[in-house]
């Protein structure tokens, strides 16, 4: 099997580099290639570029996106950070977004990504306005790099993979396209080094930023927005970095937005188009060649010698005269028709029917480049934007729209029958992809602007599956570290050693109660408070995630509920089965309901603090409320408290320990030796019987529920918070 070089989306470029073959396992052999015929058009027909019929809308993944904002404004807390951008770029261009610190670069990729409201101005791609949908498909490349610390580069790939890349794709074929991601990135050597954190120490800087960019290049988008990428690189690996998003941008038709701070001149020339920001103004806007004549025509030289970028940004670093005097020159550059933008955006988002595409969905096969136009589709029509030799606008057709080409199979729907791009296909004969297709996150409809039809990238089943191995694997130096490993041995001797072998009489009645509701009430507050941080530790990378459009937030909470299960259990388990036998071993079935009562009072805790923990941004606020809680809960319990004032008694029917700790005397008292009344006894019933019955112990702490009933509230305890904490990441904790 082969793997062809035209396999994975940086495609037959000098830059790509195969993983050579002797690195890999036996079983990661190269598919083999079978070029798409491109003249195959049996029962088909030769049409142009972007034809293609309803039904294959969701082909339109990856095609090349032309990105327009015009006369962007954003305040916040009613101060201005944008102010009237205006922009354009192209499949295949990348541009820079500079300017000093503050200037509202980052605000500028927010805005374009959609998680920014604006005040006013317009966003297009490919003059459809940016919803919903389209939000999930652009690539944003953070400035912070937002990983779980605790997982491998490679765990963290390899889940990404199999949770954004389409289901069509084996298992195998993702891990085959995570190992390219890993080679072509240069991340081969610390693929097994864990993430890491502040507190613990992992990938390096640089690393981590190349980790953060494979993980988007994983689902080949259209459009990438990238905050700083070069940020904490040495000089080498930025200028490695940005070449092969260069060559990626071009070969590949990609449309690239990066923000940069003080490029090398080798940097800054990789570049086709430049927007300087001056205090959230365009300074200037157009052909990263031109912005030095720009800069001396308001008589503003730069050295001989001296890097360009760093002229420009000291320019718009200077007194206030020369940022007005820039930003005024900016306005009358002919890079700069605010009016043609507006016109734009004031376009209807039907796609090219003035060109006489028909209202169909342009589609461009990169690999193809094809320069004839099919039948049906003229392009000697305007479009409104394209470049000139000197980098202005005008009103010619986009060149990377005109001179690309798709032959399509007009008879079928089917993906595999189109054959405007390099298909690649295993030894079986099965594709893996079209390698212009966006493995992405969705495959959706193109000219609607309902978000009814996105579809996800993989199945609930899948996404359950995937992230509850995940998070089993992510939580569990967590949830099993050696600290609370030790934690709960010392503590099962320590207790069971203090409540050894307790004898079944009166005097012992309160020992024996104690036991059970230390046990209970201690891993009830451990879950609980354990569980409170469960949410916002991993807040950013799942909002991260979910604006990505990767997953259902359902099978993430699910798969949340069901990845920490086993830990949750395990430590409760290892104390019962320490401190059980030590405190009085009765039988196997008290010992094992005992544990099932223990593990169920555990869970239902945890649910409690997961949505505590969800509810509330601020942890402190979370541990405050918790306590209140938990403290409320022992009070009433039924153990600590029992002439509770009658206004006060119905508090115990809200305290989930009360339930819990009666359900741990029910089975404890229910089976073997009955309690020995004492010679002085407190109990009524030892004045003609030698035992106290259970109900009689069970009466004095307020008790009245029989063991089911209490297991029924304990398990609608359970649902509830759980229903809760859904609810409110769901409505409250929407990710911008
Ligand atoms: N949520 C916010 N509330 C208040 N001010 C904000 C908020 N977000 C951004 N700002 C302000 O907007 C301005 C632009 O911020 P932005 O992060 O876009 O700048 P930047 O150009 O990316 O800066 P840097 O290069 O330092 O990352 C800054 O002065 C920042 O303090």
């Amino acid at each position: 099997m082969i793997i062809s070089k035209d396999l994975f989306l940086l495609g037959d470029q000098d830059y790509l580099r195969l993983p050579k073959e002797e690195k890999r396992p036996a079983a990661m052999v190269r598919p083999t290639v079978v070029k798409s015929q491109r003249s195959e058009v049996a029962g088909g027909a030769l049409h142009c570029p972007f034809l293609l019929e309803q039904g294959e809308a969701h082909l339109t993944g990856t095609r090349p996106l032309e990105l327009v904002f015009s006369g962007l404004s954003v305040s916040v807390a009613s101060r201005s950070i944008l102010r009237d951008v205006s922009g354009v770029v192209r499949p295949g261009e990348m541009l820079a977004v500079m300017g000093p610190s503050g200037c509202g670069k980052t605000t500028l990729l927010n805005c374009l990504s959609g998680r920014s409201e604006l005040d006013s101005g317009c966003i297009r791609l490919n003059r459809e306005r940016l919803t919903k949908r389209w939000k999930r498909r652009i690539c944003y490349v953070l400035q912070q790099d937002i990983f779980f610390p605790d997982l491998t580069l490679r765990q963290t790939l390899e889940y990404a993979a199999r949770l954004r890349l389409p289901e069509s794709m084996s298992r195998r074929q993702k891990m085959l396209y995570v190992d390219h991601i890993i080679d072509v990135m240069d991340l081969t050597a610390c693929q097994d080094t864990r993430m890491g954190d502040y507190t613990k120490r992992g990938l390096s800087g640089g690393e981590k930023k190349r980790a953060n960019i494979a993980c988007e290049l994983l689902t080949n988008p259209a459009l990438m927005l990238l905050d700083e990428p070069t940020s904490g690189l040495d000089s080498h690996s930025a200028y490695t970095l940005m070449s092969s998003l260069k060559r990626y941008a071009e070969k590949e038709s990609k449309t690239l937005v990066v923000t940069v701070h003080q490029p090398s001149s080798q940097i800054f020339y990789m570049f086709d188009k430049l927007l300087l920001l001056c205090n959230g103004h365009t300074a200037y806007f157009g052909d990263v060649n031109k912005v030095v004549d720009f800069f001396n025509n308001i008589g503003l030289t730069v050295t001989p010698h001296y890097n360009p970028a760093d002229f420009v940004l000291e320019c718009v670093k200077g007194s206030e005269e020369m940022k007005q005097k820039i930003i005024t020159a900016a306005k009358s550059l002919p890079t700069y028709h605010q009016e043609a933008l507006n016109d734009y955006c004031a376009l209807p988002a039907q796609l090219y029917q003035h060109q006489g595409c028909n209202g169909r969905v342009p589609m461009v096969g990169h690999a193809l480049g094809h320069t004839a136009n099919g039948p049906g589709c003229d392009f000697s029509k305007p479009s409104l934007w394209s470049s000139t030799p000197n980098g202005t606008l005008n009103s010619t057709p986009p060149l990377s729209l005109t001179t690309k080409c798709v032959v399509s199979n007009h008879n079928s729907h089917n993906l595999s029958n189109h054959v405007y791009s390099t298909i690649v296909k295993d030894e079986e004969g099965k594709s893996l992809w079209l390698d212009s297709q966006s493995h992405g996150s969705s495959s959706v409809s193109s000219t609607t602007d309902d978000d009814v039809r996105w579809q996800w990238p993989t199945s609930f089943w899948t996404q359950f599956k995937v992230l509850s191995s995940r998070n089993f694997q992510e939580s569990r130096p967590r949830m099993l570290s050696k600290l609370y490993w030790l934690q709960t041995i010392g503590l099962g001797l320590m207790v069971g050693n203090v409540y050894f072998q307790l004898e079944r009489k009166e005097e012992s009645l309160h020992d024996i109660q104690s036991w059970m509701f230390f046990s209970t009430n201690y891993w009830m507050l451990f879950a609980l408070f354990n569980a409170l941080s469960s949410f916002p530790a991993e807040r950013e990378v799942v909002n991260k995630e979910r604006l990505s459009g990767s997953y259902r937030l359902s099978a993430y909470y699910l798969a949340k509920m069901a990845g920490e299960l086993p830990l949750t259990m395990t430590l409760p388990a290892v104390y019962h089965i320490i401190s059980y036998p030590l405190f009085g071993f009765r039988s196997t079935s008290v010992f094992l309901t005992m544990l099932g009562f223990l593990l169920l009072s555990t869970v239902v805790a945890q649910s409690a603090g997961f949505f505590v923990g969800a509810a509330c941004m601020d942890l402190d606020v979370a541990i405050t409320i918790s306590a209140l809680y938990t403290l409320a809960t022992q009070l009433f319990g039924g153990y600590l408290a029992t002439n509770i004032p009658s206004w006060l008694r119905w508090m115990r029917y809200l305290s989930m320990v009360h339930y819990a700790y009666q359900n741990m005397q029910i089975v404890e008292f229910s089976e073997g030796e009955r309690i020995q009344c004492a010679v002085q006894s407190k109990f009524e019933v030892c004045s003609n019987s030698t035992h106290i019955p259970v109900s009689v112990i069970l009466e004095q702490q307020g008790a009245t529920l029989p063991l089911w009933a209490n297991t029924l509230v304990l398990l609608f305890f359970l649902v509830v918070f759980r229903v809760l904490g859904y609810v409110v990441l769901r409505y409250f904790r929407q990710p911008k």
